[in-house]
């Protein structure tokens, strides 16, 4: 059924955006990882956003991060400021709402000065070796080039008791599924299966928190504004409220609803860059018109930050040249960073 949004905008409830099923993730059979593979290959060159079920992460463990979440958001405003984002020089911390700036898409992007604070609050961590610690004792530190790795800004367990061991445990369960799914996203490119393990030693990993108030009637601000996401690809755990909507090719904004045991996955600029764009990274945003408190939780993954990002051979040709030079991950993901928030432009 279709439905019109405070601003105009068609949202179209459909089964536009495919449900995958992992169950055969890390199976023995090169077969069955082949046929997984070949589905994965249609949804992100088709839509660049699909559904995971069957994906290994306990739904325990991600109620449990939800609730966490919610009780953080709950926080006296000042407990939450005194992890400010602004303190930090890797951009970890918190983010009140109308911190994050909308500052549109590559294509289109919000005049410099123009941009707008969004109606959510955030709170941000990055990667940090006690996610790998859980499963790989001794685990080593990784070269900090960029200035992105640990120093997260953790609440006190005084203030909020085991926040930061559930959120952790969360990112180990999330950063084990992301690893095994890499290697699926090679077999679709074809490319060696274990091509990006190499890359993936310290993956240049962010997750965030998200609260988005209901959105007061008539006001017509965003959660979040259109964007892509910047890594690899993002695993997205949305709770119950929706609110997240892609733009399909046609221009219109679909919902993708909270779908019960399920996680969105959705193809970010780096893979899609190393596709030679095949694999598309969509434009998505947040309008929390549902009149409910709405919590999620995204988590970006991508490469370690000193690795390079460059167009697979395999997916050029004369008539279709590579779309962009090599980077580094860490660059690009700094660059990014530096443009997000009001008032804050890091180290
Ligand atoms: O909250 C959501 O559903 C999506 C968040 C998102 O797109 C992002 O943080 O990049
Ligand atoms: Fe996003």
């Amino acid at each position: 059924m279709d439905a019109k949004l405070m601003d105009g905008t068609q949202v179209a409830e459909t089964g536009h955006i495919p449900i995958l099923d992992l169950s055969n993730l890390g199976s023995s059979d090169p077969q069955k990882r082949r046929e997984l593979a070949q589905s994965v290959y249609d949804a992100c060159t088709k839509v660049g956003f699909f559904y995971i079920k069957n994906h290994g992460v306990p739904e325990s463990l991600i109620t449990r991060v939800h609730d966490a979440a919610e009780k953080f958001f709950g926080l006296p405003e000042e407990k939450k400021m005194n992890l400010y984002i602004g303190n930090s020089k890797k951009y970890r911390g918190y983010s009140p709402i109308g911190g994050e700036r909308s500052t549109g898409t590559d294509d289109n992007p919000v005049p410099k000065g123009e941009e707008t604070g969004v109606l959510s609050e955030a709170f941000d961590i990055g990667y940090e070796t006690a996610m790998e610690l859980q499963t790989s004792v001794g685990y080593p530190q990784p070269q900090d080039i960029y200035d992105l790795y640990g120093d997260n800004q953790w609440p006190t367990n005084e203030t909020l008791p085991a926040f930061a061991e559930t959120y952790i445990q969360y990112c180990t369960a999330i950063i084990k599924l992301c690893r095994k799914l890499m290697r699926i996203f090679a077999i679709a490119l074809d490319v060696p299966e274990t091509f990006f393990d190499s890359k993936m030693k310290h993956p240049g990993v962010t997750s965030r928190m998200m609260h988005y108030p209901a959105q007061p009637v008539g006001d017509l601000r965003e959660g979040l504004g259109a964007h892509t996401d910047w890594e690899c690809f993002t695993i997205l755990s949305q709770g119950k409220v929706p609110g997240l909507q892609i733009l399909s090719h046609d221009g219109a904004w679909i919902t993708a609803p909270p779908i019960p045991g399920t996680l969105v996955v959705n193809i970010a600029d780096c893979l899609s860059t190393w596709t030679n764009k095949k694999f598309k990274s969509t434009i998505h945003r947040v309008v929390n018109i549902s009149g409910e408190e709405r919590y999620s939780i995204p988590f970006f993954f991508g490469i370690d930050y000193d690795a390079t990002v460059s167009v697979l051979e395999n997916h050029t040709s004369e008539d279709n040249p590579p779309c962009r030079e090599p980077f580094k991950a860490g660059e690009w993901v700094r660059e990014k960073l530096s443009r997000a928030y009001l008032g804050y432009e890091g180290a």
